[in-house]
């Protein structure tokens, strides 16, 4: 019963072993009188490590049940023999290095090996304490082990490493900035992104609150939307934009998702795109979709949108409101007589002088090839026919030079009109002014004419 009880004190961590022999192992059966052995016996039975002694050769000395099943054999069929029957050795290298190394340095190593079996034919990972045991006089006759087949757990621990470095990749690499925050502010998680964003590594960020890494506005900024996340426990997508001191602003479309654990903080999950070079594409476009690209005024459809705005705007509150409307005088002979470009370089230099002539709230757009109208919003008839007729005086001191003969001087007809109580849509107002236009070139051009 020796051999149990080394067994147990290796087991419990005792450092001193007594010596033992294969005699004292296969007298097992023999010695069934004492109750504490049987206890001990039926212990090493059940327990699921493995358990093993071996001698200075290699030859097991002893062996529990669970390395019996393991090998297959009958206990008389393993003591005796060496770990070539078991294993095949060349493919069980971290076996025998561990082995030798207790014998040879007399130390107790803990470690892993990758051994091959062959009744189960396969490969299986341990952990492995292994001791040396000693003789009565202190020199070293063997080894004692205990061996945990930790197989399983560590393919758990490959896929989980797995899939954590596969996460990690895609979260590092994908287009986004994306973070853990936790209701207190503090980042549980921030990808690379984020942590170039906020000029750190990520390792210093995580476990920081906002308020520590941003300046005191954007990080209130952002928050305003996490609170809405902690506050309705429900997905926010919303646009962010951050003003930097250069002066430059970025632009953030932000997901930002509840994530809440059991025990812990509740959290949200922030995902955030850069849309900035979108949104400029975005605001050219539009830009684009409402110019005139030859004088950059506004166009027509633009004009025509904005002034239904203001119309309803203005029917709303009572307010009054006037159109100018203004075409050039005889256009088509300045083309004729300096050509097409000429032309146009006096469509943009009469543009240009219309808008230094604006107030904020006026709207002037291009219309068409050679007309343009102003839409001046709460502005009496009286006021707006004053401003027309300083337009038609500005624009007849303009004298256009350029790579033509001479210089290019110009008249303008405008037709005025005011929304009246009457008007049942914008459409009326504007066909009143042009009416008007009509008027002004029928007696003479070169004037002002209300209707
Ligand atoms: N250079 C240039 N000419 C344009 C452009 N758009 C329209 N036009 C010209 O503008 C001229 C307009 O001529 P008309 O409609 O006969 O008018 P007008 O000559 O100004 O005569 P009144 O309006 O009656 O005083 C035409 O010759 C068009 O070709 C443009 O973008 N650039």
């Amino acid at each position: 019963m020796l051999i149990y009880n080394l067994a147990i004190h290796s087991y419990l961590g005792c450092d001193s072993l007594a010596p033992l022999s294969k005699a004292s192992t296969l007298s097992k059966e023999k010695n069934t009188n004492n109750a504490d052995d049987t206890i001990k016996d039926q212990i090493l039975a059940s327990i699921d490590s493995f358990i093993y002694t071996k001698d200075l050769s290699g030859k097991y000395t002893y062996a529990n049940q669970a390395v019996l099943d393991l090998f297959e054999k009958n206990l008389a069929d393993v003591i005796g023999f060496d770990d070539t029957h078991f294993f095949d050795l060349a493919l069980s290298t971290q076996l025998k290095e561990n082995d030798r190394m207790v014998m040879d340095q007399v130390i107790r190593v803990e470690n892993e090996e990758s051994n091959f079996i062959r009744a189960k034919n396969e490969t299986r990972i341990f952990k492995v304490v292994k001791k040396p045991l000693f003789d009565h006089f202190g020199n070293v006759n063997g080894i004692c082990g205990i061996s945990t087949d930790i197989t399983v757990e560590k393919k758990l621990q490959e896929q989980v490493n797995e899939q954590s470095y596969l996460l990690e990749t895609m979260l590092n690499n994908i287009d986004a900035h994306i973070y853990v925050k936790d209701c207190e502010r503090t980042f549980l998680y921030v990808n690379n992104r984020v942590a170039e964003l906020f000029g750190d590594k990520a390792e210093n960020i995580i476990g920081k609150k906002d308020t520590d890494i941003l300046p005191k506005e954007i990080a209130e900024h952002f928050y305003q939307s996490d609170k809405q996340v902690f506050e309705t426990n429900q997905k926010q997508v919303i646009e962010e934009t951050t003003h930097s001191e250069s002066g430059g602003d970025s632009h953030y479309i932000s997901t930002k998702v509840p994530f809440n654990q059991p025990d812990k903080l509740p959290a949200l999950i922030g995902f955030s795109t850069d849309v900035t070079e979108l949104f400029k594409l975005k605001e050219e476009f539009k830009q684009l979709a409402n110019t005139d690209p030859l004088t950059n005024l506004y166009n027509r459809r633009f004009f025509i949108e904005q002034a239904e705005k203001e119309y309803q705007r203005a029917k709303r509150y009572s307010l009054s409101m006037t159109l100018i409307s203004i075409d050039i005088d005889h256009f088509k002979s300045i083309n004729d007589q300096f050509g097409h470009p000429a032309g146009d370089r006096v469509l943009i230099e009469i543009a240009q002088q219309l808008k230094s002539s604006l107030r904020q709230t006026d709207i002037l757009a291009r219309i068409g090839g050679e007309e343009f109208s102003i839409l001046l919003p709460e502005t009496s008839a009286i006021s707006a026919m004053t401003f027309a007729e300083r337009i038609k005086e500005e624009q007849s001191r303009l004298h256009i030079t350029g790579d033509w003969q001479g210089e290019i001087n110009l008249s303008v007809s405008i037709g005025v009109s005011s929304l009246i109580a009457s008007d049942k849509a914008f459409d009326v107002l504007f066909s009143r002014a042009d009416k008007a236009l009509y008027q002004a070139k029928n007696t003479g051009r070169n004037t002002v004419c209300y209707l």
